[in-house]
């Protein structure tokens, strides 16, 4: 029955005696890129819906990133029957959501991180919540990408897995040879600890009952250049995983990957007009995959120069609330709404992104209310906490992708270009090489058929401000060390504590609609010094957001910090200039804030949400009395 599932291929036999498995078995499956690990989760699910009955919230479906969940949920949206209910989570998502189903009263949420809520989220399944559910525990666990459970994520599943497993089934699967998210342990021992560490513990734990299986047919690739890294999985997958052979091996298989990669077609030089009709034209999805941010801002940067239009993609973490839950909650005119109420207002939003039906229920997830209705305060709460289910989290798809390697996890394209990267040093005892072997054959195994070689030139003026000054960004310098020419915009970079325009009412009304209908994905903005305050000891002053003439935001106070620390020449020196415009950004996207009742009341808005741009790419510096770009002096 499996084979039917997606339309043009059966499963293999190894992929369906996966997916047929019955709903209480363990089963590991370990295999390479390209191999299907995804697919055959999704006939997995479709199986234990459908032949083994279970409901979908029976099934707990974790995964690593909003893009794998987003794969995973497009690929059940697009050829399930019988699994369209099951719902994928990231591991940070389903924490959060557990906490609060644990309390949905709970005030202690909005602020803490994405860590904190995993260890909160660790003590309670320890301390039995799950099992104390009106639902009870799940009859399965899916969980996809298991290669990058490390740290306190990887904690927190074998905490699940430890009391749960037992009474009902898993299916886990993993690709070793593309563990490459270790660098969220610094210590490079340690880090090596990690490696391969939830494998092991899964065998440990499960022994002799585990089902173990494999996957080696590859069906991403259709061309032999898509394939030509394939052969490299199995060692990558048996590399050792600490000291100085581990290093000497990695070196060893990123030598011969880089190898692979330069007898790949070079894609020409992104000046040569033809290379940029190449990009603006292509019918198809493509990627260009860098091994640095640094790297993909720069290049964002030359793309908005030729007018090639793109998306840089955003970090895993980042949980933007769409534009139209503001609308929903503006055109709201009571404290609750049916499901008829919603499909009507949600029928009449722009730029949705899902059907009505489907949303309604994620939204449920977080915001119920008796007898089927959606609560809006609880709504409200659940984005101002950063809640929102990820499935309402995700953005539109675009067909040129510029990413680093890490966020293309899980990815797949008709063509990706990858930037060519420098050998390893082979004495430098600080350098991960076996993580730098695995994450080049990540990039070289996510195209389904074109994969070209691209040849960045030094950008020895792009530099990552963490090393120096433990601000995670990146920043352009000069010849000289102080030289300041331009940064990186962030998401935390929009004030998003009072609406744009306040606390003038008619100020905030008529940027509200500006960005309701004039702001548009990958639009310029520059940011403009307002005055010449510093608003303390240890900041700049505020910069408008200016969108076609217009003020749209303000930068936030994580803003003002980390541009006043960057442009000290050393911690406490006094900073003697701002710049005092800053283009080059680009709006990411428009997304919903909620705020507290008393500045909305103040600014005269209907209810606590309001929209508020986010910015993306590199800005450059430009200082007074200079209409180029150019350097700070301190
Ligand atoms: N039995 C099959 N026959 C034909 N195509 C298949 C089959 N199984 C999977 N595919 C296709 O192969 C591609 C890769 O599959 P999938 O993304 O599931 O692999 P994966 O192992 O999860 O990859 P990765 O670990 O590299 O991200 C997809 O386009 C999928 O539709």
């Amino acid at each position: 029955m499996t084979g039917t599932v997606e339309p043009g291929f059966s499963l293999t036999q190894a992929q369906a005696e996966i997916a047929e498995q019955d709903w209480d078995a363990w089963v590991l499956v370990t295999a390479g890129a390209g191999t299907g690990k995804t697919t055959t989760l999704l006939h997995r699910l479709e199986f234990l819906t459908g032949v083994e009955e279970l409901e979908a919230s029976e099934i707990l479906v974790l995964s690593f990133s909003r893009a794998a969940v987003r794969e995973l949920r497009d690929r059940v949206d697009r050829h399930a029957v019988s699994a369209r209910r099951v719902r994928a989570h990231t591991f940070d998502g389903w924490a959060s959501s557990l906490l609060y189903q644990m309390d949905p009263h709970r005030g202690d949420l909005g602020g803490t991180s994405f860590d904190d809520r995993i260890l909160m989220a660790i003590d309670a399944i320890d301390a039995g919540v799950i099992e104390s559910f009106e639902n009870g525990p799940p009859s399965h666990i899916v969980i996809d990408e298991v290669q990058d459970l490390v740290g306190v994520r990887r904690e927190m599943v074998e905490v699940l897995l430890d009391r749960l497993g037992r009474h009902c089934g898993f299916t886990v699967v993993g690709d070793a040879a593309q563990s490459i998210y270790g660098f969220q342990i610094p210590d490079l021992t340690q880090r090596a600890a990690e490696t391969n560490r939830f494998f092991d513990w899964v065998r440990a734990t499960f022994g002799d009952e585990l089902l173990e299986a494999s996957l080696d047919e590859n069906f991403r690739a259709r061309t032999p250049d898509a394939r030509a890294a394939l052969h490299l999985g199995p060692k990558l997958q048996a590399l050792p995983s600490a000291g100085d052979a581990a290093r000497a091996e990695g070196v060893r298989l990123h030598t011969e990957l880089r190898h692979v990669l330069g007898t790949m077609p070079s894609f020409g030089s992104l000046d040569d007009p033809f290379v940029q009709s190449s990009l603006r034209e292509y019918d198809g999805t493509a990627a260009i995959l860098c091994r640095t941010n640094g790297q993909v801002l720069w290049l964002s940067e030359q793309l908005n120069k030729y007018q090639v239009a793109h998306r840089i993609q955003r970090s895993p973490r980042t949980r933007p609330a769409p534009a139209w839950v503001t609308e929903l909650v503006n055109a709201t005119r009571s404290s609750t709404m049916t499901e008829a109420q919603f499909t009507e207002i949600y029928g009449s939003l722009p730029d949705t992104i899902d059907q009505a039906g489907r949303v309604w229920r994620s939204l449920r997830k977080v915001a119920s209310s008796p007898n089927n209705r959606l609560d809006v305060g609880a709504l409200v709460k659940a984005v101002a906490e950063e809640r929102l289910p990820d499935e309402l989290t995700a953005i539109p798809v675009h067909p040129l992708v510029l990413s680093t390697v890490h966020r293309a996890k899980g990815l797949e394209f008709d063509r990706v270009i990858i930037v060519e990267q420098d050998a390893l040093d082979a004495g430098d005892k600080d350098a991960d090489s076996p993580s730098e072997a695995r994450l080049l054959y990540v990039g070289l195994t996510r195209a389904r058929d074109d994969l070209y070689r691209l040849s960045l030139p030094r950008l020895w003026e792009m530099r990552n401000a963490q090393k120096s000054t433990k601000i995670a960004r990146w920043y352009v310098g000069g010849r000289e060390k102080w030289m300041r020419r331009g940064v990186e915009a962030s998401e935390r970079d929009v004030n998003k504590t009072v609406p744009p325009g306040y606390p003038d009412g008619a100020v905030v009304r008529d940027i509200q609609t500006h960005l309701r209908e004039v702001v548009q994905i990958g639009d310029a903005v520059e940011l403009h010094r307002l005055h010449d305050l510093p608003m303390a000891p240890d900041q700049t002053p505020p910069y408008g957001i200016i969108h076609e003439e217009r003020e749209i935001g303000e930068v936030s106070e994580c803003f003002r910090r980390e541009l006043h620390r960057l442009l000290q020449p050393f911690p406490r020196a006094e900073v003697m200039s701002w710049p005092e415009s800053i283009s080059g950004l680009r709006i990411d996207l428009v997304e919903s804030v909620a705020g507290s009742d008393v500045v909305t009341e103040r600014a005269g808005l209907i209810t606590q949400m309001w929209l508020a741009p986010r910015l993306a790419g590199l800005g450059r510096f430009h200082w007074r009395g200079d209409s180029k770009e150019s350097e700070v002096r301190v």
